[in-house]
């Protein structure tokens, strides 16, 4: 402020008329706006025109904007929105923003009494006693001036300590209100997670909602960044709207009764602004960019970001060998770029829009403010009929003017500000739809994928799937039956089951098994075959487009199948919650198995010298700790604490030792397990009594193996 007072001296002292000054700035704020609109056109056309001149120049738009498509499919792709037979919803302020917000409330507050309506009853209680103190505070600096004007010391005083007495619970109550906002954040948070984390973990929905569905392009920001966007930005939307509309209706209640005092007509005023920021409103409503899929669309891109980070870290050693850097440095760029490009748009479009709600609200609600207040001390009948020449009484009279004029302009700030704020809301609210849209579609995804709803961009029906697959509304039917026969009974069969994969391609139209336990069986097939792909089927990751699966049901404590894939998961934890996963320690001890049989488990997989080397119980990174066959024998060791009856073994062994190999193969018949091995390595034949043959084009042969062939394969 001193900066500018000086400023305004140095050109009252260079002689320049202020007026000339003003038309000068408002003649720059038009040639910005003119630029704003000329230049990205000029720039349009100059490509254009750079294209059709320079070949080279085609060359490098043509790459760019083939590198730019690129990474905009891989996105569709991760975002899959575009369906073909669901239209994709564009969040906004309509019905359907509504009824999901309507939903996620019904998930935030549970029930009329719970913890967040109390939350949210205190937080109202505290942004009410704010309005009421604002209101108090500006009637009070009212009289303080009133006591000015009137040169009366005392009375002065005593409203000068009451003033600073206010202070005190005002101070409290704001600093509550920030407090009581970020509670209330946080129990929203808690709800929706808490809801989430059991839609995630329903029915493998982890494992179908990334694998089987293509909706949710990275579950892991949803559940994570839009949940807390979503849950900070509706309780602070709740005070944001809140608050104004309380302060409005009072100040316009106390502004009233101050013209009441001033004999004027109460209406006038009220009438006069409403009109004018009604009509100022639409007005911006109109001309608003849509907020709301700017936003959805830069937490897209944000999400396909952290999408490629994580990829870089998951796979990091594998990147490391290939020397990859450059192609993943590359698709980081672009993601970064597109995300920089689509806030860069959103700034500017917030610019333009920025510079009118000031202008509306700065000056024509000022302007529409000076008008309102004015009009009671000039059209009021207060003071008009004071006897001429009595002193006394005009001097009140001027007193109790300026002491209204003070209240008013004070309450007037408030209201500005309170409408102010409201109207920031409003592109708040459409910022929300877009996170709402996020988080809400998730839960719908949650839902639907958990009972075995999908969509995929690349289901289509063709001549493969025809007689194979069931089509309803252009999406396939799982028409096909798990059935969990009576634990008794022992035996798995498929009856006329197709092997289809997620993308409806039909791997094998139709398969027919009967596994009995003690039938060892082989699975071979070329690569691709749809080998690992029946093992999904019977641990009923993927859906069943007909037929009949039957399997026994399991048992507390005892799997029926146990599935060990070429790279096993290694948890977080121990040596001893690697050995016993997915079991806790209290299964453990539950089933009453000691560290001592741990260790010998260990030793049947010849892992005893991990058990001397770090213990049972230090928490380690197995997964970088553990050479790649250790890691294999650690998942066998899994198979010898479980006992299951079956044992799906994807290529477990393939970098073990044959003579290791052989032993565990030995050690799980010994214990009863039924084997189901998919394998490349011959040595593997003479365990087995039974094979199961895929050519690689659907066709598939089931039968008992001989003795001799078993030696055959092994020579
Ligand atoms: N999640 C998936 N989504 C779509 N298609 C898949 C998916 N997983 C596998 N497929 C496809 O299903 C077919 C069978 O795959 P599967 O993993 O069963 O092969 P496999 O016989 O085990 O091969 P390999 O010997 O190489 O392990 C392949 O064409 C594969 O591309």
């Amino acid at each position: 402020m001193v900066v500018l007072s000086k400023l305004s001296d140095k050109i009252d002292q260079l002689g320049v008329p202020k007026p000339l000054i003003a038309h000068a700035l408002v003649g720059a704020a038009i040639m910005a706006w003119s630029l704003k609109v000329a230049v990205p056109i000029l720039i349009k056309n100059s490509k254009q025109k750079d294209e059709k001149v320079s070949s080279n120049g085609i060359l490098k738009t043509q790459v760019s904007d083939e590198e730019e498509s690129k990474v905009a499919e891989a996105e569709k792709l991760l975002v899959a929105q575009n369906l073909k037979n669901k239209k994709a919803k564009e969040p906004g302020l309509n019905k359907e923003f509504f009824k999901q917000l309507k939903e996620m409330i019904k998930i935030m507050i549970p029930r009329l009494a719970s913890y967040e309506t109390g939350l949210l009853g205190v937080h109202t209680l505290c942004l009410i006693s704010r309005t009421f103190l604002s209101i108090y505070v500006a009637q009070l600096e009212g009289t303080i001036v009133k006591y000015i004007v009137r040169k009366d010391v005392k009375q002065f005083c005593l409203v000068l300590l009451k003033w600073f007495g206010i202070a005190i619970p005002a101070t409290f109550v704001n600093s509550m209100i920030r407090f009581l906002e970020s509670k209330l954040a946080l129990a929203f948070r808690t709800r929706l997670v808490r809801h989430a984390y059991r839609l995630y973990f329903k029915n493998q929905n982890y494992y179908r909602v990334s694998n089987l569905d293509g909706r949710i392009e990275n579950a892991d920001h949803r559940l994570t960044e839009d949940i807390n966007v979503f849950a900070t930005s509706i309780a602070h939307l709740y005070g944001s709207v809140t608050k104004p509309c309380f302060d409005l209706m009072l100040i316009g209640l106390s502004l009233m009764r101050s013209s009441q005092k001033m004999e004027s007509n109460i209406f006038s005023g009220p009438l006069l602004s409403g009109s004018v920021i009604l009509l100022s409103a639409h007005i911006m409503r109109v001309l608003s960019p849509k907020f709301g899929q700017l936003v959805s669309e830069e937490a897209n891109r944000y999400g396909y970001l952290r999408h490629i980070h994580s990829r870089i870290i998951t796979n990091a050693e594998e990147i490391a060998f290939y020397g990859g850097h450059k192609v993943e440095l590359q698709q980081l760029r672009q993601a970064y770029n597109r995300l920089v490009k689509q806030m860069n748009n959103i700034f500017t479009q917030k610019l333009w829009f920025v510079m009118l709600e000031q202008f509306f609200m700065k000056y024509v609600w000022s302007g529409t403010g000076m008008v309102m207040v004015s009009l009671p001390i000039l059209t009021g009948s207060a003071g008009s009929s004071s006897k001429p020449g009595s002193s006394s009484s005009s001097e009140s009279m001027v007193s109790e003017r300026t002491q209204y004029l003070t209240t008013a302009r004070n309450l007037l700030i408030s209201a500005s500000d309170a409408i102010e704020r409201l109207m920031s809301s409003y592109k708040e609210i459409v910022a929300l739809a877009g996170y709402t849209s996020r988080v809400a579609g998730m839960f719908e995804v949650f839902e639907e994928t958990a009972q075995g709803i999908y969509s995929k961009t690349t289901v289509a029906k063709s001549n493969e799937t025809e007689g194979v697959i069931e089509f309803q509304n252009g999406l396939p039917v799982a028409k096909g039956r798990i059935i969990y026969a009576s634990p008794d009974s022992t035996s798995i069969s498929l009856r006329s089951v197709p092997v289809v994969t997620p993308n409806c391609d039909v791997v094998v139209p139709c398969l027919n098994l009967e596994i009995e336990p003690g039938m060892h069986l082989l699975i071979t097939g070329p690569n691709g075959c749809g080998k690992s792909s029946l093992f999904r089927i019977l641990s009923g990751l993927w859906p069943i487009y007909a037929g009949e699966l039957h399997i026994p049901k399991p048992v507390e404590d005892k799997p029926c199948m146990f599935y060990i894939p070429q790279r096993p998961y290694m948890s977080i934890g121990s040596l001893c919650d690697q050995i016993i996963y997915p079991d806790s320690r209290e299964d453990m001890a539950r089933k009453g198995i000691t560290q001592n049989e741990l260790r010998s488990i260990m030793k049947m997989v010849t892992l005893e010298h991990i058990v001397e080397r770090d213990g049972f119980d230090v928490v380690r990174d197995w997964k970088d700790i553990l050479s790649g066959g250790e890691k294999q024998r650690m998942a066998v060791a899994r198979l010898f604490y479980h006992k299951p009856k079956y044992a799906l073994l994807d290529e477990c062994t393939s970098a073990v030792s044959i003579d290791v190999e052989s032993n565990m193969y030995e050690s799980a018949k010994a214990m009863g397990i039924t084997l189901l091995t998919i394998t490349h390595r011959p040595t593997l034949w003479k365990f087995h009594t039974h094979i199961l043959e895929f050519d690689g084009l659907g066709a598939w042969t089931f039968r008992k193996m001989e003795a001799d062939e078993k030696q055959k394969k092994y020579d």
